[in-house]
């Protein structure tokens, strides 16, 4: 069955995907409300544009700890009033979701995996949507696997790749294989870059992000409930992956890169890697060392945040 190309290559379909707002859904304006079901929010039962409309800058990442602990952080960084304890979870009465508002930044866990982003992101675009929000940028801050880098290295997204090293992700639709390009903003990218330059107090490098739908398996591991294939097979997917450009592996860039191009959202991907995949597949740093890790990328993002802001020059 031969794919649909949407929004891949200029092959545009629909003249509503070239709106510049950031839905590209032709029947949601004949909704007469719209519920976001798994944020617990609606357009009836709450004031979107007053609660979300001055939003500038979208965090999310897999943990719904790790997006408290940055709303916390942000909070502190952008030195708002207030008590950090006070900042509360907008979705508690949901327990699919976490989500946090600090000033003009919003920051949101999306679970593991390609389907649950998903489901976030549709819900999220057409939050900033009806908040009518405008000129707001999206970052995925989480955890990867390396491809020959040392621990701890943050790899700001180039192109997210799929398991055979294309820039794009397939979404079934109507039975048919939808496929959408998966470039980010590069302007974002180097722009983080620099500030990582600025901090200077972890190693970062811009490369290419593989995204898996399964974390043993589909990332190569020798250490799951099942495995089919020999170290040496690894080891040569994992050699290919990197002349490919590869540099870590995660397991939902592809459609949250697709997905913001797609509603004209401009996005970058971070993550720090946990190990490098050469020399193992067990996660097998110490606690401490990994929560230090994660706070690498919240680093960058806060530091990028701060500068747009003009905290800091
Ligand atoms: O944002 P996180 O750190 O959750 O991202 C990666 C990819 C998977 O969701 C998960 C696997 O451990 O970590
Ligand atoms: O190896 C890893 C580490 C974190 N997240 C992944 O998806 N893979």
């Amino acid at each position: 069955m031969a794919p649909i190309l949407l929004n891949c290559l200029g092959t545009e379909h629909s003249e509503y995907i070239e709106q510049e707002q950031y839905v590209k859904n032709p029947h949601l304006d004949s909704m007469e409300e719209d519920i976001l079901y798994h944020f617990n929010l609606g357009t009836k039962t709450h004031n979107l544009p007053a609660m979300f409309g001055d939003i500038k800058f979208v965090c999310v990442g897999g943990s719904a700890n790790r997006m408290r602990t940055f709303a916390q952080f942000i909070h502190q960084e952008l030195e708002l009033p207030g008590n950090v304890d006070d900042i509360r979870d907008i979705c508690e009465e949901t327990d699919r979701y976490s989500m946090y508002k600090v000033g003009p930044v919003l920051s949101i866990s999306h679970g593991m995996g390609v389907p649950s982003i998903s489901i976030m992101l549709h819900e999220l675009i057409k939050l900033l949507y009806h908040a009518r929000c405008r000129d707001v940028v999206l970052f995925r801050i989480g955890t990867s696997g390396g491809i020959g880098l040392a621990p701890g290295t943050v790899v700001i997204t180039d192109k997210a790749v799929d398991s055979f090293f294309r820039p794009q992700f397939e979404q079934v639709v109507l039975g048919k294989v939808i496929i959408r390009s998966t470039e980010l903003d590069e302007e974002v990218a180097r722009e983080l870059l620099q500030c990582s330059a600025e901090l200077s107090g972890f190693p970062t490098v811009i490369g290419n992000t593989m995204c898996t739908h399964d974390f043993y398996e589909g990332q190569g591991r020798l250490d799951g409930a099942l495995c089919s294939f020999s170290t040496e097979e690894k080891l040569e997917y994992l050699r290919k992956a990197h002349e490919a450009g590869v540099r870590n592996i995660e397991m939902e860039s592809t459609v949250f890169a697709a997905m913001c191009r797609v509603c004209n959202l401009k996005a970058a991907v971070i993550c720090v890697t946990l190990l490098n995949r050469f020399e193992g597949d067990q996660i097998s740093t110490p606690h401490d060392v990994l929560v230090e890790y994660q706070s690498r990328p919240q680093c960058l993002v806060a530091h990028f945040i701060k500068k747009h802001l003009g905290l800091i020059a």
